[in-house]
């Protein structure tokens, strides 16, 4: 059976905070095995954008549904991975240890909570660090070990707000690979990025700025419809220059 309603919906949506627009008229959709990149500079919104669609906070205006439902649902919550910013990780625990308090958060049990964790570890790279404490991890390692958290119970919907921060370049290699083996899997993608060649790798791209959605489509279109031959160059022809 093959799927093609959106798994993200979000539809004329806006988040207005004490009394400023921090996102404006947002519609984009993302597809069964999509990966969507949400590409903008520092402040552009993309953050509010991934918290509106993990269910995080509710947008005041237009709609998001993901999976079939209009967010905020909690039910959503154990169908959807979300990788925050900011590492939601125990320093006094061990890296195994975490991955353990996250897996019986989602339920896990036994066997398949054991398997579960030492296949994140594992993809992730860090089976050798698996008994040191997380106090101790650079923050590479700490963002690698977030990502393993948000893959544990195998959502449908992954979202990835700059998963890649601080990761060297060979396990940010590995870690696309993953990504695009998730979403051959049928793994719905959405991440954030101001990196350029990571965009490149995505699907589709949404190009935000100042809260608005102001191009969306492959690397190739934009590339191609702005005349431009870098995703960066693209991203300044569509105006999305750097904010007064
Ligand atoms: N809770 C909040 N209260 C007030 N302002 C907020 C709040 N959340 C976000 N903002 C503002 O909204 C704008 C967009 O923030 P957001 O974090 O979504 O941007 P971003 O594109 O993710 O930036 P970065 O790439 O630096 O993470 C910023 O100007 C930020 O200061």
């Amino acid at each position: 059976m093959s799927d093609t309603s959106p798994r993200v919906l979000v539809d004329g949506a806006g988040r207005t905070i004490d009394g400023r627009a921090i996102l404006s008229d947002i519609r984009l959709s993302v597809g069964a095995g999509e990966i969507f990149g949400l590409l903008g500079p520092s402040g552009s919104g993309k953050t509010t954008l991934v918290r509106l669609i993990a269910g995080m906070d509710e947008a005041n205006g237009g709609s998001v549904t993901v999976l079939g439902r209009r967010m905020p649902d909690w039910s959503n919550l154990a169908r959807i991975g979300y990788m925050a910013q900011s590492d939601a990780l125990y320093g006094e625990l061990t890296a195994e240890e975490n991955l353990d308090f996250f897996a019986s958060l989602y339920g896990l049990r036994g066997g398949e909570r054991s398997r579960r964790i030492a296949e994140a570890l594992e993809l992730v790279r860090l089976e050798a660090d698996r008994r040191k404490q997380v106090r101790h991890f650079s923050g590479g390692m700490k963002r690698r070990l977030s990502l393993a958290a948000s893959l544990l119970h195998r959502p449908e919907l992954l979202l990835l707000d700059e998963p890649t921060v601080g990761i060297d370049p060979v396990i940010r290699q590995s870690i696309w690979a993953e990504l695009a083996r998730l979403a051959a899997d049928g793994v719905s993608i959405v991440v954030t990025t101001h990196v350029m060649d990571e965009a490149d790798r995505c699907h589709r791209l949404g190009m935000i700025r100042d809260g608005r959605v102001i191009a969306v489509g492959t690397p190739d279109e934009l590339k191609r419809e702005a005349g431009a031959d870098t995703i960066e160059a693209a991203f300044l022809v569509y105006g999305g220059g750097a904010s007064s």
